[in-house]
């Protein structure tokens, strides 16, 4: 097995994120056999048509049979029934990852149903879009985007240099971090960013029985930007805020401080306060794009499953 390879993938859980992983492995060949397993027939069927494995089944536990790696690609919330349900069949030496947005959770949820000899390594690709399901992934979604593993204590570093050559091959940069750190990363760069959104939307749309069509009509690319994000997986989401509840709360609270100062300033007429504020975010915004990371187009330029092209 040369770097990145291996014989059989098992998916479990065919969506945006377990079928961007099928397309990119079939794209750069990665593996002799990819069997793909989803909880619903619908799916399943989809996948097939969609040509993303070789082999098609709903049994999880039947799926993982003889893998020597396992992507677990479900809503954070499900990952512990997940792993509760393939740990009998899981084969020794193999490798269960998971691509969730929160990890510590995971963690707490998955670990405990690991069978000894199997190696555990979870991660999460920092690189999605607003859609969901087996029509909305791409090959290239991971292409030079971030992927974190955050191991447990005492991971065997073979396992571990494995799962990181398989990511570096659908093209992401790997980086490591303990799990509460990365939990409370995520939090400030991209759960608390969705709730505003959800939070702005819902705002706009209490307002609509007032403004009547007017916050459609409108609506400036500002808020289209934000309807994005709130046009995210409510399901993925609810379990990303119940499953990452106690930094996103701290980052929460962080956020409305500072907004409760922004929103002196603006009282006050302290235009000095605002304009600094706006200098330093707008530094930011340029770094980022400085350092290559601006996904300012996450779907790259492709029209949603919703979406006309
Ligand atoms: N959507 C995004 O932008 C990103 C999502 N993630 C993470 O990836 C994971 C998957 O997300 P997506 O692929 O976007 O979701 P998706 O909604 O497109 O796909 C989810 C898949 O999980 C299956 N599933 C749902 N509930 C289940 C349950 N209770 N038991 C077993 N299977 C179940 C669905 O049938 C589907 O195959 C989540 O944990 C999410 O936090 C990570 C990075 C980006
Ligand atoms: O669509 C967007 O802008 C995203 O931020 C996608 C995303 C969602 C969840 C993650 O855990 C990672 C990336």
């Amino acid at each position: 097995m040369t770097d990145g390879h291996f014989d059989k993938i098992a998916l479990i859980g065919i969506g945006l994120i377990g079928s961007s992983i099928a397309r990119a492995v079939k794209l750069k060949g990665l593996a002799k056999s990819v069997v793909i397993s989803s909880r619903s027939q619908e799916t399943l069927d989809r996948a097939r048509e969609l040509d993303l494995g070789t082999d098609y089944v709903l049994d999880a536990g039947e799926a993982v049979e003889g893998a020597d790696l396992v992507i677990v690609s479900v809503p954070v919330g499900a990952s512990g029934k997940v792993a509760e349900a393939i740990a009998p069949h899981l084969k020794q030496g193999a490798i269960v990852t998971d691509v969730g947005s929160t990890k510590a959770s995971v963690v707490a949820q998955m670990l405990p149903h690991i069978p000894k000899g199997v190696h555990f390594i979870p991660g999460h690709p920092l690189a999605g879009t607003e859609h969901s399901g087996p029509d909305a992934g791409f090959a290239e979604l991971f292409q030079g985007r971030w992927c974190i593993l955050t191991p447990v204590h005492g991971t065997d570093k073979d396992a571990k240099r494995k799962l990181a050559a398989f990511w570096e091959a659908l093209g992401s940069k790997v980086d490591e971090m303990d799990m509460e750190h990365h939990d409370k990363v995520l939090a400030i760069v991209s759960h608390l960013p969705h709730i505003i959104a959800y939070n702005i939307v819902g705002t706009a749309d209490d307002l609509e029985t007032v403004t009547e069509s007017e916050v459609i009509k409108y609506s400036a690319s500002g808020f289209r930007d934000f309807t994005r994000l709130a046009a995210s997986d409510p399901t993925m989401w609810r379990d990303v805020c119940l499953h990452n509840k106690d930094a996103i709360l701290e980052m929460l609270a962080r956020f409305s401080e500072d907004l409760a100062y922004l929103q002196r300033a603006i009282r006050w007429g302290d235009g000095e306060k605002l304009f600094d504020l706006f200098t330093r975010t707008r530094a930011i915004r340029r770094s980022i794009i400085d350092a290559g990371q601006d996904t300012s187009a996450p779907n790259f330029g492709r029209p949603g499953p919703d979406e006309k092209a």
